[in-house]
Order: structure tokens, then sequence, then C-alpha cells
């Protein structure tokens, strides 16, 4: 559940556990990361030491958390902006690291319903569980926990997005559990960065790591259209099988982006992140 100072809180059947790690890890190189699934040895009632490292599902850098399987894309439709690109940036780095993205639309309270429908509907038509929700007013809450359910989720979207708040909503006394860690290490606003686990029942988890916004996008230029579920159908009848869909001839995603079969926010966040992608391969030669 958390990783404090050489410390690690293993969570089992209710009860959580203060353990080290076995001493010949750091010689073998194995890490422990929260989300771990591990087997320990436990020592009294709290304590233990963990003694392996079950294979990950999954693994994200930054943050480092083992074994997310859903990442709850959570952006607000106003203050600020919705912002496309970051969105699309964001469910695409999730599915680039094997995990499966959900989108939270955040703030709903401010704009006008149609426009909320009309947003949602872009991200259902490419097979994303998509919902809005009004954190403030406790609308949708019960649907995002709804969702969460028997996955380790993590948040991630922009400052202001209203990740705190829903976060509170879904885990009462979050605030406050965060708090009582931060004065027992003692290291006051720094620690609260770290990655924690909170538990929403006993198979679902919410990875709550304050300051995390970004996930990156890290694939291969050729490879990215991968990520674009819904560019498939479109995908198979371009009339080169290696097209990537940027400016060859007879190419039908973007034929499907004109004629408004693709959204043309989904193309244009393509171009543009396959664009950004392009320079760094062209800087790492
Ligand atoms: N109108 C409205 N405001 C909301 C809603 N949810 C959150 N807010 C407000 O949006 C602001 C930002 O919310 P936070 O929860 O702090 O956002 P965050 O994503 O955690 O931001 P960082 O901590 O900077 O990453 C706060 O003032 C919230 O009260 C909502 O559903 N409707
Ligand atoms: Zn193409």
């Amino acid at each position: 559940m958390r990783a404090i100072s050489g410390f690690f809180d293993v969570y089992d059947e209710g009860v959580v556990r203060r353990c080290r790690a076995r001493g010949v890890f750091k010689k073998q190189g194995v890490t422990v990361l929260v989300g771990d699934l591990v087997e320990y040895d436990p020592i009294g009632t709290n304590e233990g030491v963990v003694t392996s490292v079950l294979p990950r599902r999954s693994e994200l850098i930054r943050p480092p958390i083992a074994n997310v399987n859903q990442v709850l894309v959570v952006f607000a439709f106003v203050t600020p902006d919705l912002n496309f690109l970051m969105l699309d940036k964001t469910i695409t780095a999730a599915l680039i690291a094997g995990v499966r993205p959900a989108v939270v639309l955040t703030k709903a309270d401010l704009v006008d319903a149609q426009t909320a429908a009309r947003i949602c509907e872009i991200y259902r038509g490419c097979g994303f569980a998509t919902l809005a929700i009004a954190t403030k007013l406790g609308e949708g809450v019960e649907s995002v926990r709804s969702l969460m359910r028997g996955s380790l989720n993590v948040f991630s979207g922009p400052s202001g997005a209203g990740k705190s708040t829903l976060a509170n909503a879904l885990v009462p006394g979050l605030e406050l559990q965060m708090g009582a860690v931060s004065e027992k290490i003692g290291r006051g606003k720094q620690t609260t960065r770290h990655v924690e686990l909170f538990k929403l029942d006993e198979d679902t988890w919410l990875a709550d790591a304050p300051g995390f916004s970004q996930l990156q996008v890290n694939v291969e230029s050729r490879e990215l259209k991968r990520f674009f579920p819904d560019f498939t159908e479109a995908g198979a009848a371009c009339a080169y099988r290696g097209c990537v869909h940027i400016d060859e001839d007879g190419c039908a995603v973007k034929a499907a982006a004109a004629s408004g079969t693709i959204q043309t926010s989904r193309y244009d966040s393509y171009v543009q992140i396959y664009a950004e992608i392009r320079e760094r391969e062209e800087n790492m030669y």
C-alpha cells in the first residue's frame, strides 16, 4: 500500500503490516513497488519481511506503481478548459503502458448538457468507458466508484481537474489519512508526494499520487497508430500496409477524419503526438 523510507506497508485481509524487504533484494536488484503483490513472513501481529515480489502485470514509471490496471483520465470540461490533445495523450500513454484508460470528465455542472454529451460520445465511440460528473453536486461519484470496482486505479489529469475533490468524495477521510502519514514520517509537505494506495473495497484500490499529472507517451512513431483503437477499422483500408496515416496516398484514416467518421480532434491529436515523437527520434540519431 505504501513505501516509506525502507519500509513497506503490506495489506493482507484487513491487516496492514509494516515490513522490511529481504536483505538480498538489493543485491539481486529486486525492487518493491507500491501496488506489488508480495509474499511475506509475518513477525508478531503487525510486522513482517517481504520475501518475494510476484510478477507484475503492469508497471508505471512516473509515478512508480505496479499492477495498475485502470487509469482514470480525469479532465474538467472547463476551468481549466478541456485540452483535447492532453486528454488524448494521457489515454494513449495509458494504452502504451498496457493499462486500460477510462475517461472521467468533471465539472459537468459548469457546461450545458449537450456539450457534455457530445464530448462523452467522442470517447465512448473510441470504446472507452466515459463518465461526465459533477463532484461538487455529488453527481456521478457512485458511477465512478462502480467503474473502479475490482481494479487498481490511478488518476491522471491536469492540475485543477478535480482529482483531489473526487478522491475525497470516494474515500472519506482521505485527506486526514494522508496527513497522518506525512506527520508520522515528519518530512512535512514533501512526503505527500509519494504514492499510496487507498482501499475502496476488498479488491478495489485507488493509488493517490499527488503531483502526478501526466503519463509519458513512450512508443516508436510507426507504432503509435496501434494505440488509437478508433483508427483500426478505417486503417484496414489504407493503400499501404505500413501506412502511418500522416501524408500517405490512399490513407483511409485521413479520409475518415475528413468525412467525420473519425473525430477530427482525435486525428489532430494523433498528428500532433506523432510529430512530437518524430522530433524526439530525429534528435536521437
Ligand atoms: N464547479 C465544480 N467545481 C469543481 C468540481 N470538482 C472540483 N471542483 C473545483 O475545482 C478546483 C480544483 O479541484 P482539485 O480537486 O483541487 O483539482 P486537482 O485535480 O486535484 O488539482 P491538483 O491538486 O492541482 O492536481 C477546486 O476549487 C474544486 O472545488 C465540480 O464537479 N464542479
Ligand atoms: Zn493510413
